[in-house]
């Protein structure tokens, strides 16, 4: 079956989550086979591919001159760039990051390097990543001292309706965020074993049915994801693979200075 441009350009539109139209989520985005190959193909690279950070692992693959994304990857890059339409080139920049339960990401903001789209595919475990605005949009920036938890409690803090918003990344998912999103937020994972699906998880419903928003098909919730009460929790018992894919707009000798 052909896609024709309008179905290319509306594809992404359908999968917006939360209020900000920069932010999407594409639940399944590939196959249990697919994710079981992808683990196997980060798992055979030589361990001196492995960068060790205090709180995590990392590969990197490309960003820099002379070294292509290899092809084990590409097939997912072009997918992704294809389905989505967002990227302005192929997709020359893969940073696979690997975190034990109870291993996050500080908030942060992706640099000027890339261009400002990025798509995430995760692997193995569920997580929550969460999205704050940058400090510069707080409309009282004379609390410099007030702790991002109780930022999120008061809706007022923020200017011109940024709000504070998370998205549970299950397995085989693929997040994609943009423009206002990658440049007005931060984003980064807390480094707890079990994380909460409350109420500002934008995509919660995609997340526990583990099926798009109109597919209509309702699958029981994945195995990680726990409730006592009303809470739903995300239990961090195996480990979590991401691949976060992008552009880098300008390949130099380096990428990073480790
Ligand atoms: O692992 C993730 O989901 C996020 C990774 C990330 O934000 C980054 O590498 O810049
Ligand atoms: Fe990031």
């Amino acid at each position: 079956m052909s896609i024709l441009p309008m179905e290319v350009e509306d594809k992404p539109r359908n999968f917006v989550v939360g209020s900000l139209p920069t932010v999407m989520y594409i639940p399944d985005f590939i196959t249990e086979t697919e994710e079981t190959q992808l683990l196997e193909n980060v798992y055979k690279a030589p361990q001196s591919k492995w960068k060790s950070l205090k709180n995590r692992r990392l590969q990197n693959w490309g960003g820099i001159v002379h070294e292509k994304v290899p092809s084990w990857l590409t097939k997912i890059t072009q997918r992704i760039s294809e389905e989505s339409g967002l990227f302005p080139s192929a997709i020359n920049h893969v940073l696979i990051n690997e975190y034990l339960p109870g291993q996050g990401i500080m908030p942060h903001q992706d640099g000027p390097a890339y261009f400002p789209v990025v798509a995430i595919l995760s692997l193995g475990s569920p997580v929550v990543m969460d999205f704050t605005p940058h400090s510069s949009l707080r409309s009282c920036s004379s609390k410099p001292t007030i702790s991002s938890e109780d930022a999120n409690q008061d809706v007022g803090m923020w200017t011109d309706n940024h709000h504070p918003f998370s998205v549970a990344l299950m397995p085989r998912g693929l997040l994609i965020f943009k423009d206002e999103a990658y440049s007005e937020y931060l984003h980064g994972i807390k480094d707890d074993a079990v994380h909460e699906i409350n109420e500002e998880v934008v995509n919660e419903r995609e997340a526990l049915l583990g099926h798009g928003p109109d597919s209509g098909l309702e699958k029981a919730a994945p195995l990680e994801v726990m409730s006592s009460g009303d809470v739903k929790c995300i239990q961090r018992t195996k480990t979590r693979i991401s691949l976060t894919c992008r552009v880098v707009l300008k390949v130099h000798k380096k990428l990073f200075k480790f």
